[in-house]
């Protein structure tokens, strides 16, 4: 065990007793949800209405309209997405939603599918537009308040509304597009052909602004500060006077929810560091030395590696490799807490895109991508009650909170590292050796990273151990030896990615460093993908 029974992380401290009062429901109550079609776009749009401080939530396409009554959000969005309204199998949403009152906003599709379901007609048209566009504002009420006649959009598409029903009005209207925005006559529901999310609709802001605060009549007291206020008072609610463990891996978003857990229950938190035998070198010392700098509470620290990699043994199918350490992760908490009173909570870093990547979000639109440990990898029975208060916000959220929170920036910034580790980046099955080589790779990527002064202007940098063998030539003698790839990759939220452009010189230094200081490894790639179309990690 390491530090006291009490902890105290500096700032912590600091707005303890600032943050102890109830929070009004209405906070977190007055929520615009976006219904993903698919777009590109659809974080995007929740961030847009987030900046205009107002919660924001991203939910499957399909959702029923009972289910979004439940939600009682005070406005809907209607996403983009690559399909066409008029084809076979095109995503819908169910009608009913236009029925219930709320304020709905379709946007380039979302506009298609709302005009074809309340009578209108959508076409494909040779007057396609992407990119930049003129557009003309016809009628300024509501939406447009306050704009000026003529506006830059940036437009994506190949269909268009070409006839809308009776119950629509037009509002603006582009070269080619004489349907850029309409309003429903009766109803409070708008759509429009451009993209009010992206930054090249210099006004879109202001859009979205008039529909959520205009239209929808949300209040924009939704702020990050908030939000952790209100979770501070739920979570002491919902604790009560039992204790929760929380798995902290000293990564940035298990670090903000042990500070948000310090905050509302103080010396009722256990944190457990996990060691499975996957973490980076001299991980568990910077860990437990960080932690203690910052924070003085419980830490107990988990020896796992054998259990880990004996369950990883003749294992290389990716999923089945997350699934298995997602379970160990399990029984190690559920070992540990046997030695902790009452400990009835797990608390854990669980941000959206493991959510939606793990295809395990129930209102959410997306497809299983790959099982994160700690949401598509956990077994069915847990035997901890989850405390997730991340678990609807994105990465760079998380840190703008840890900052808010009085985290250090070297703990806010520090790259990600994912919960199984090494064995998602020794790519088929895992053995200790395996991963000791990938150790000392990986450290010299992130040393020389950080020598070459890049460390924050990259978001994430590591090595990868290929499965592949390839003949070399070393001092005059022949190898067959192990080849490592390198990533490195820019990118705000880890949902899209595109590979950093790390200059000549420091690539040349990472693979000789790689090829001399570590045995096996006779060859180093650098891996030149982005997100889409590959991810992150290669497994
Ligand atoms: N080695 C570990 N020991 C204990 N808990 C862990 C460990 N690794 C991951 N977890 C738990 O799983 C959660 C998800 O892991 P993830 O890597 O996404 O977050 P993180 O490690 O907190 O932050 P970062 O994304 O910066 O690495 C963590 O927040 C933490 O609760
Ligand atoms: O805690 C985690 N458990 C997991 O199972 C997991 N899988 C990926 N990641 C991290 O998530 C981000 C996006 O990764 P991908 O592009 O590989 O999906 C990147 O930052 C990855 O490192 C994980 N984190
Ligand atoms: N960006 C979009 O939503 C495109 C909608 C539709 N696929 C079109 O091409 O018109
Ligand atoms: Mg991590």
């Amino acid at each position: 065990m390491v530090g006291s029974d009490t902890f105290s992380a500096d700032a912590a401290d600091t707005t303890a007793e600032a943050l102890s009062g109830e929070l009004p429901d209405e906070l977190t109550e007055q929520r615009v949800i976006v219904l993903d079609f698919g777009s590109q776009y659809a974080q995007l749009i929740a961030r847009r209405v987030r900046e205009q401080n107002v919660y924001c939530q991203i939910v499957r396409h399909d959702l029923s309209a009972d289910r979004i009554a439940e939600l009682a959000p005070k406005g809907i969005i209607l996403s983009g997405g690559p399909n066409s309204v008029y084809e076979d199998g095109a995503p819908k949403c169910d009608p009913g939603l236009f029925k219930l009152g709320i304020p709905v906003m379709g946007i380039c599709y979302g506009m298609q599918l709302t005009c074809e379901a309340l009578g209108g007609k959508v076409d494909n048209t040779p007057s396609r537009e992407y990119g930049r566009a003129a557009c003309k504002i016809t009628n300024h009420e509501s939406l447009f308040a306050g704009m000026p006649d003529d506006m830059e959009v940036w437009m994506s598409h190949g269909d268009q509304v070409s006839a809308i029903s009776d119950q629509f009005e037009p509002l603006a209207q582009t070269g080619t597009c004489p349907y850029a925005a309409v309003k429903h006559r009766e109803l409070p529901i708008y759509a429009m052909q451009f993209h009010p999310e992206v930054t090249h609709t210099p006004l879109g802001g202001q859009i979205l602004r008039n529909f959520v605060i205009g239209v929808c009549g949300c209040e924009a007291s939704w702020q990050l500060s908030d939000f952790a206020e209100a979770t501070i008072a739920r979570v002491r609610e919902q604790v009560g006077d039992r204790r929760v463990i929380c798995g902290l891996s000293g990564g940035v978003d298990s670090s903000v929810v042990a500070a948000l857990l310090y905050k509302a229950i103080g010396p009722q938190l256990t944190c457990i560091l996990v060691d499975n035998g996957l973490l980076r070198k001299n991980e568990q010392d910077i860990v437990i030395n960080e932690f203690s700098n910052h924070f003085k509470t419980d830490l107990h620290v988990v020896e796992a590696e054998d259990r880990f990699l004996a369950s990883l043994a003749g294992i290389d199918e990716p999923q089945e490799k997350r699934r298995r350490i997602g379970h160990d992760f399990i029984e190690c908490f559920k070992a540990e807490a046997e030695k902790i009173e009452d400990a009835h909570f797990l608390a854990q870093g669980t941000l959206y895109p493991d959510v939606i990547e793990s295809g395990a979000d129930p209102d959410g639109p997306a497809a299983t991508i790959k099982l994160h440990h700690n949401v598509g990898g956990l077994p069915e029975e847990l035997g901890f009650e989850l405390i997730e208060p991340l678990r609807d916000l994105f990465k760079d959220e998380v840190r703008r909170l840890g900052l808010e929170l009085g985290l250090p920036e070297i703990l806010v910034w520090r790259h990600p590292f994912p919960g199984p580790g090494l064995a998602v980046r020794c790519l088929g099955e895992v053995t200790k050796e395996k991963l000791d080589v990938l150790r000392e790779a990986d450290s010299i990527v992130v040393a020389e990273i950080e020598a070459a002064g890049l460390y924050r202007e990259t978001s994430q940098s590591f090595a990868v151990l290929l499965p592949v063998q390839s003949v070399g030539v070393m001092g005059d003698a022949r190898t067959y030896d192990n080849a490592i790839a390198v990533r490195s990759v820019n990118t705000d939220d880890f949902m899209t990615a595109d590979w950093s452009r790390l200059p000549y010189d420091l690539l040349a230094k990472i693979s000789t460093r790689i090829i001399n200081e570590v045995k096996g490894v006779n060859r180093v790639c650098y891996d030149i993908s982005s997100k889409p179309p590959a991810t992150i990690e290669w497994e």
